[in-house]
């Protein structure tokens, strides 16, 4: 992908960040014949999707989904050999579990055309009255004529558009929030229609297929972290774990980055951290209006159990208790040589990410028990808490005005980070989306540097 075409081609590249945003860049910018040096603060690649040992336990710090419809973050899988980590239903089918109710499930139909898939989903739902459902009907056909990309869209919560669409409470909470607040980590009320609608259409209105669920198959690092690796030694990609960058200034004709280790020279920069160390690090001259901490963070809390004998067959299932959140048996995938993994996932945790590990604790048990009658009898090897306050952005009403596109004022110097403006969510889709984003403008503003440069000559 070198060449004449190609800009970046002869020119040195630092990527600040090593998360799937900063990989994707890395990878695109070598594969375009850039030399490229990536710089990360801590000590491996992956970012926000990381593993750790505990006892025969490899535990994911937060559970990730991805949806079949996630195309270009399945490309970076491919690219780095790791596709077949990941599996995805056949069909989209989620078992949903209320404590003292039968269960009931979200499975779409086989055929379509979309949205008619989903009509034997909702038909089925019962954890909604008759009449919720049919009113659920009506509101997705006109989410679909909900433009993601309008401006508008993004300046109204996806709560107050439910209502207008004569969404009852029951059906806000029990359905769209479900989906929702796993999709975009933020609560109706709260969240942007825009965005809403991008994850509700991409994933669910608009194509059959798209809206399948996929889980990795093996911890994050091995997903991530490994392969990553080994992808930037195959293409001469130089990478400096533990190298914090504290500071990025111009110098000549390129860009300096500043690390405790000393100066780092460049004809470009790729910044590829969190909105608010990118809002510390990007000089004011190059984003002279950035008010990226507006964008606010939003917490995930993981609650981790090893019992000791298997308590469900389900390898998933969403749970509708004060709220909702979504249960992993990820026994195999963390490599547990006994019992049952299971791994609770509780997004829009904000309230309760710095509640004591023994309340979460107690409460969570009696909440799996109340849904799995096996885990009554069950005896718990190992259960542990992973909090992550700042796992995305708080993607609310008003926030795509704040998300930034990938170029600056700097014409060597681009933004990447599933909070920039690429329309999707804060997801790992997202973030590598940014990646390839941040590759074709720098590509783009380099080259126009060049011709510009001819032209005076
Ligand atoms: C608990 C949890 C659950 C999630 N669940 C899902 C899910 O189910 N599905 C989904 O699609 N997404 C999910 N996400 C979101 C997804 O993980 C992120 O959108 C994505 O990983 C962000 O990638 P990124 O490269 O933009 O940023 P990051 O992964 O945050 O990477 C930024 C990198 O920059 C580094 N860095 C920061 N400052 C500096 C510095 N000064 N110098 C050098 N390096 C620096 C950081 O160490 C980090 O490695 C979840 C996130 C969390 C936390």
């Amino acid at each position: 992908m070198s060449g004449p075409n190609s800009a970046v081609g002869a020119s040195t590249v630092v990527v600040v960040g090593g998360g799937l945003a900063g990989i994707t860049a890395a990878i695109g910018l070598a594969e375009r014949g850039a030399r490229v040096t990536v710089l990360e603060a801590r000590p491996r690649l992956g970012g926000a999707t990381y593993s750790f040992q505990r006892d025969s336990l490899t535990a994911d710090t937060g559970q990730h989904v991805l949806l079949r419809c996630y195309s270009r973050y399945q490309e970076l899988l491919g690219r780095l050999g790791a596709l077949d980590r990941i599996a995805i239903q056949d069909r989209l089918d989620v078992p949903v579990l209320t404590p003292n109710h039968p269960p009931t499930r979200l499975r779409r139909g086989l055929h379509g055309p979309a949205p008619l898939h989903l009509l034997p989903a909702l038909a089925r739902y019962r954890a909604l009255p008759a009449a919720d459902r049919a009113r659920a009907v009506l509101a997705a056909r006109a989410l679909r004529a909900v433009d993601p990309d309008d401006p508008a869209n993004d300046g109204v919560t996806f709560g107050a558009w439910l209502r207008r669409h004569g969404q009852t409470p029951a059906a806000v909470d029990r359905l769209w929030g479900l989906l929702c607040i796993a999709a975009l980590n933020i609560v109706p009320d709260q969240a942007s229609l825009a965005l809403a609608a991008r994850v509700f259409r991409t994933g669910l209105l608009d194509e059959v297929r798209a809206g399948d669920v996929g889980v990795p198959r093996v911890p994050l690092s091995r997903l991530h972290d490994g392969p990553a690796r080994a992808a930037f030694a195959r293409l001469g990609i130089g990478l400096h774990t533990g190298e914090r960058v504290r500071g990025i200034s111009g110098s000549g004709s390129g860009v300096s980055v500043r690390t405790d280790s000393g100066e780092v020279e460049a004809d470009a920069v790729v910044l590829a951290v969190p909105h608010a160390a990118a809002a510390r690090l990007a000089p004011p001259s190059a984003v002279p209006d950035q008010r990226w901490d507006e964008l606010g963070d939003a917490a995930i809390l993981n609650v981790h159990v090893l019992y000791d004998r298997p308590v469900t067959t389900l390898p998933l299932a969403a749970v509708l208790d004060a709220g909702s959140w979504w249960v992993f048996d990820r026994t195999e995938a963390a490599g547990a040589t006994r019992g049952q993994y299971l791994v609770s996932s509780l997004s829009a945790a904000d309230e309760q990410i710095g509640t004591p590990t023994e309340e979460i604790r107690t409460r969570h048990l009696a909440a799996l028990a109340s849904v799995f009658p096996g885990a009554r009898k069950a005896s718990v090897v190992d259960s542990f808490v992973t909090r992550e306050p700042r796992a995305t952005f708080r993607q609310g009403a008003g926030t795509g005005a704040l998300r930034p596109p990938a170029v600056t004022r700097w014409p060597r110097l681009v933004l990447a980070g599933a909070w920039t403006a690429t329309g999707w969510p804060d997801t790992m889709e997202g973030a590598v989306r940014s990646g390839l984003a941040a590759v074709e403008a720098l590509d783009t503003s380099l080259k126009s540097r060049a011709m510009t440069r001819e032209v005076i000559a």
